[in-house]
């Protein structure tokens, strides 16, 4: 007995199916086994009050002398007795509003199966059956199948379920003890120690090439394994190889990269404005903001870098320079399944304070960066799953980022504009030697992984600098780190600084040049 196990709501649905279905009166008899709480204190006495009036209300109201459809065990149950009740239950009811796993639905049909020859209630060879009514709430009710899941909160629909439960033919009564039964001798002690211990193995299995740190601070602090290759990036060494490259390519994410994720405000600043447009001008260089971000405010931020290419909304939308036109990365036109993603989202965004929903043109996404930390990342988690089931056959993907949730079109990544940018470069003769791309987030990721590839697919030159680089220091694919935007930034000005000193002193370009070419 205790506050969570929603037993009150139990013997109210109970109440509510011997209205519901007079045929029950008579017949049907609950027994809740309550086991003395083991803590004291006000509200635990006021509920267990509360269960005794409902209790002797329903056998009031129903009972008589030879029937009492309320059976309360609120004394310790031997485990004997237990399984007894266990063995002869038509079905089992658990409406805990909130538990880890509940091991009684397990412990219930493995005595229902019995051993053969010995079945205490039950045919001792015929076909074993089982009922289960779960709360949603508890944790073993995910793995068995065959159970008539309810809100305990919804006391019609579990006064529903049980009538559901106990009515049903027999044939389906087996059937779906076929699958608890299967379930649960399937997955027992030793199934779950294995399991286990392959998945330690698997995560262990580099363990010993592996680098540790501890970062964070009090409840904050957590220990992260990297790979020995991972490294803070060394400014000087990008800055040799930016000025013995010939051609280069730059990528640069935006929010968290070029402005502090925490930023008010996310508008770029004149200082990097100033540096993208810098590195711009140098015609040795493609440079281009890859990001989740719409096309509107991108394009409009970087108005003043005429040069600059911008792959928006992850590079569903792609512009090689200002005066040429926003490419489409693939020919779909179907968003109907935006129509599902919103209600979900508007769902959580009515009982999350402090999150929003934006629609972009080909994405929508649910951000709770000013809602509580712990709710908000909890809610996230929560709709992630309940997004993917809504839209599982939609061409869609669901994903994480820095408090957002989005839902965008299957396909578009940032990894397919790195290497639209590189193939291009090969294309018009100018194959990469200096490939920079820096990121903060998860998107990131699938641009460091294409960077990673990019060698053996021939999309860069021989012998070219590879220089992928996440912001912040965790497990990244990329090789390197920096820690924060500061460090971005001032990097890159050291890159625009090579270029203008080498604009003060160089020729005017060959229209070979691929910064001349604007039909790429
Ligand atoms: O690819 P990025 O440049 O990193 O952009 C990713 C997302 O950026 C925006 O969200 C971020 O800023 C929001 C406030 O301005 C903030 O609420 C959110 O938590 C951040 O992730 C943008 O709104 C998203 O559409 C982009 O996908």
């Amino acid at each position: 007995m205790d506050i969570f196990k929603g037993i009150h709501l139990k013997v109210l649905a109970f109440e509510k199916m011997l209205r519901l279905y007079p045929k029950w009166q008579g017949r049907a008899v609950l027994i809740q086994v309550a086991n003395p709480a083991r803590g004291r204190g006000w509200d635990l006495m006021m509920m267990e009050a509360e269960i005794h009036k409902l209790c002797w209300r329903i056998n009031e109201e129903f009972g008589n002398d030879e029937y009492k459809p309320v059976m309360l065990v609120d004394r310790p149950v031997p485990i004997v007795e237990r399984i007894a009740f266990y063995s002869i239950a038509e079905c089992v009811v658990v409406t805990a509003v909130r538990d880890g796993m509940n091991l009684t639905p397990y412990e219930y049909v493995v005595c229902r199966q019995g051993i053969a020859g010995s079945g205490p209630g039950l045919d001792a060879d015929g076909p074993r059956k089982s009922m289960l009514v779960l709360s949603e709430f508890i944790g073993c009710s995910p793995s068995l199948s065959g159970a008539i899941r309810v809100n305990p909160w919804d006391i019609e629909s579990t006064a529903e379920a049980m009538n559901e439960a106990i009515s049903l033919p027999d044939a389906e009564k087996q059937l779906r003890h076929e699958k608890h039964y299967r379930y649960v001798s399937t997955h027992d002690v030793a199934y779950w120690s294995r399991s286990f211990l392959q998945e330690m193995e698997r995560i262990c299995k580099d363990h010993s090439k592996k680098i540790y740190w501890g970062i964070g601070f009090g409840l904050g602090f957590r220990v992260m394994a990297v790979d020995p290759d991972f490294r803070e990036l060394n400014v000087d060494d990008v800055v040799t190889a930016y000025e013995m490259a010939k051609n280069r390519a730059i990528l640069l994410d935006y929010d968290g990269t070029l402005v502090p994720q925490t930023s008010f405000n996310m508008t770029p600043s004149a200082e990097v404005i100033r540096i993208i447009d810098s590195l711009c001008a140098d015609k040795k260089n493609v440079v281009f903001i890859v990001s989740g971000r719409g096309r509107a405010s991108l394009g409009n931020w970087f108005s003043p870098c005429e040069r600059l290419g911008i792959a928006a909304e992850h590079g569903y939308f792609m512009r090689w320079t200002q005066d040429q036109d926003w490419e489409i990365c693939c020919q779909i036109s179907d968003f109907r399944w935006m129509q599902m993603a919103e209600p979900v989202m508007k769902l959580y965004t009515e009982s999350t304070d402090g999150s929003s929903i934006e629609a972009k043109e080909s994405a929508i996404v649910w951000r709770h960066q000013y809602a509580d930390p712990g709710f908000g990342s909890a809610q996230a988690k929560e709709m992630l799953d309940h997004l993917e089931s809504v839209l599982a056959n939609e061409p869609v993907s669901v994903k994480r980022g820095e408090f957002i949730v989005e839902v965008k079109t299957q396909g578009v990544s940032k990894g397919s504009v790195a290497e639209k940018v590189l193939s291009s470069m090969v294309e018009k003769g100018r194959p990469a030697d200096f490939v920079l791309c820096v990121g903060d987030d998860r998107s990131d990721e699938d641009m460091f992984e294409d960077v990673a590839g990019v060698t053996t697919k021939n999309l860069v030159a021989p012998g070219t600098s590879l220089f992928a680089c996440t912001v912040g220091q965790k497990p990244s694919k990329a090789k390197y780190y920096l820690d924060d935007a500061v460090d971005v930034i001032r990097m890159l000005a050291a890159l625009a600084e090579v270029s203008a000193s080498w604009r003060t002193t160089e020729q005017p370009s060959s229209s070979a040049e691929i910064g001349d070419d604007t039909s790429r």
